[in-house]
């Protein structure tokens, strides 16, 4: 694939490209691509070589890549290979619950060059992106944001959080309920990860709503083949595997030393998945027993984390932060809302509006049996609720609820008719996304 379109302003040409060639070498426009997002995110520039690596990566994932050049910029300054705007596309699936992964267009590496931002090269390259990700069926899209002022407009709405954690792991720390079989814990090498990593998260990611598939640099990562911001190896990465009774690999941590002159001494854990709840109370015994470390920190905690809850002293555990881990788009409502599963049943209905008219319309959502049909209303029929799509992409993974959204202007309605989208909605836990994309 390779395109090249006037699409963003009478100046400034967009060319979409995958990252490896047909003949398997690297797109020549990769360097200067990755030249553009390292400088977006106020990182050092990428070295050659990585590019290299990054490419098969990116080719794994079936990324599109998307950059937008100005011919205008003074000539001899920067390397006009740079672009000034860059936006990236790949697939993966959504565990959107009742055991459901649904296909989901993901969005990453969007960046605008200082000097040309707020002129709506974003606005243009999102809008044209979930036009054409609807046309090709697909039902959401969902991103991790930079900041969470930005994505609201264009139909996405914070749809799971996560919290981060500071476990204290010198005497006061131990499981209330010892974990019965902690001896599942090995320490390990972590190069194992690299294969034995993506097959625990997919079971993780099997059972657990909210999560996302995760890219292939994942495996590099968490082996220690890469370091989490250059693709090189990480030697002071290490990890630990848990087993459950039957042999089977349940879980894994891996983590770093913060160094001796942190203080508290400190792990940082780069990864934790359990797929069991007691690989994870397994993995924490683990990490609480490691000596010379006073505290853990997690940054990527459930927000309804059940360690608190197993800790013999619940107050060792502080939250230090609460973060949108997810945004969510609903693309196409009918079949977003068909895919999920419903606890309750009953019948309501709501017109939904859309900055890009995407899944705008009145609608009428019919649950029972677990499941629900919705059938489009006419334009002037009477409706029990108005709300955003973004409120509605909030809503859908059960990262809040009606009656919260309402109390916040965001979903309009009587009260009885918001609790009736709550029960039809209800879903027992908090979603939890533990990718980064
Ligand atoms: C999924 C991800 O990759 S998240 C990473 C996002 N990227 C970054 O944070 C890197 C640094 N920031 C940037 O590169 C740019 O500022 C971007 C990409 C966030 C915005 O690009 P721009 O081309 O300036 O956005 P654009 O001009 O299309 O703005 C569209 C609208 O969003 C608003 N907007 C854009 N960025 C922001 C922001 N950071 N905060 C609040 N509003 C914003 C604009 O004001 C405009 O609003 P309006 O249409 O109501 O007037």
């Amino acid at each position: 694939m390779n395109t090249a379109a006037n699409v963003s302003g009478p100046a400034l040409r967009t060319e979409r490209f995958a990252a490896l060639r047909e003949d398997g070498l690297a797109d020549q426009r990769l360097e200067g691509w990755f030249d553009a997002v390292k400088f977006g995110f106020h990182d050092a520039k990428a070295d050659p070589v990585d590019v290299a690596r990054y490419a098969e990566s990116y080719d794994l994932d079936a990324r599109v890549l998307t950059a937008v050049y100005d011919d205008t910029v003074r000539p001899g300054v920067w390397d006009p290979a740079v672009p000034v705007a860059t936006y990236a596309t790949m697939q993966n699936t959504i565990n959107i619950g009742g055991g459901v992964l649904l296909p989901a267009h993901l969005v990453t590496a969007v960046t605008v060059r200082a000097t040309h931002r707020r002129r709506g090269i974003l606005r243009r390259l999102i809008t044209e992106d979930l036009y054409r990700a609807a046309d090709e069926g697909l039902a959401l899209a969902a991103l991790t944001a930079s900041e969470a002022t930005i994505y609201g407009r264009f139909g996405f709405g914070a749809a799971a959080f996560g919290r981060t954690v500071q476990v204290d792991v010198r005497e006061r720390f131990g499981l209330s309920v010892p974990a019965d079989d902690a001896g599942g814990v090995e320490v390990a090498d972590p190069d194992l990860l690299a294969a034995l990593g993506p097959e625990v998260f997919a079971r993780f990611h099997a059972r657990t709503r909210g999560s996302v598939g995760r890219q292939s640099s994942y495996a590099q990562v968490v082996s220690g083949r890469w370091g989490q911001h250059k693709p090189e190896p990480d030697r002071a990465l290490r990890a630990a595997v848990y087993h459950g009774a039957d042999g089977a690999a349940e879980g894994y941590a891996c983590y770093k030393f913060a160094g001796w002159d942190a203080s508290p001494r400190a792990v940082k854990v780069v990864d934790l998945v359990a797929a069991t709840p007691a690989a994870y109370l397994g993995l924490w015994a683990y990490l609480g027993s490691i000596d010379l470390v006073e505290r853990i920190e997690y940054p990527l905690a459930a927000v309804e984390d059940p360690l608190p809850w197993a800790l013999r002293d619940g107050r060792g555990y502080q939250v230090t932060g609460e973060e949108d881990t997810l945004w969510l788009r609903i693309l196409d409502p009918v079949t977003a809302l068909q895919s999920r599963s419903y606890a309750g049943a009953g019948s309501v209905s709501f017109e939904i509006a859309d900055p890009l008219d995407l899944a705008a319309g009145r609608w009428r959502l019919t649950a029972g049996g677990g499941e629900a049909s919705v059938e489009p209303l006419a334009a002037d029929a009477a409706v029990d609720l108005r709300l955003g799509v973004e409120a509605l992409g909030s809503l859908y993974l059960g990262g809040t609820t009606a009656h919260t959204l309402a109390a916040a202007g965001r979903v309009a309605g009587e009260p009885g008719a918001v609790a009736r989208l709550d029960r039809l909605m209800a879903l027992p836990e908090r979603p939890y996304c533990i990718t980064h994309f």
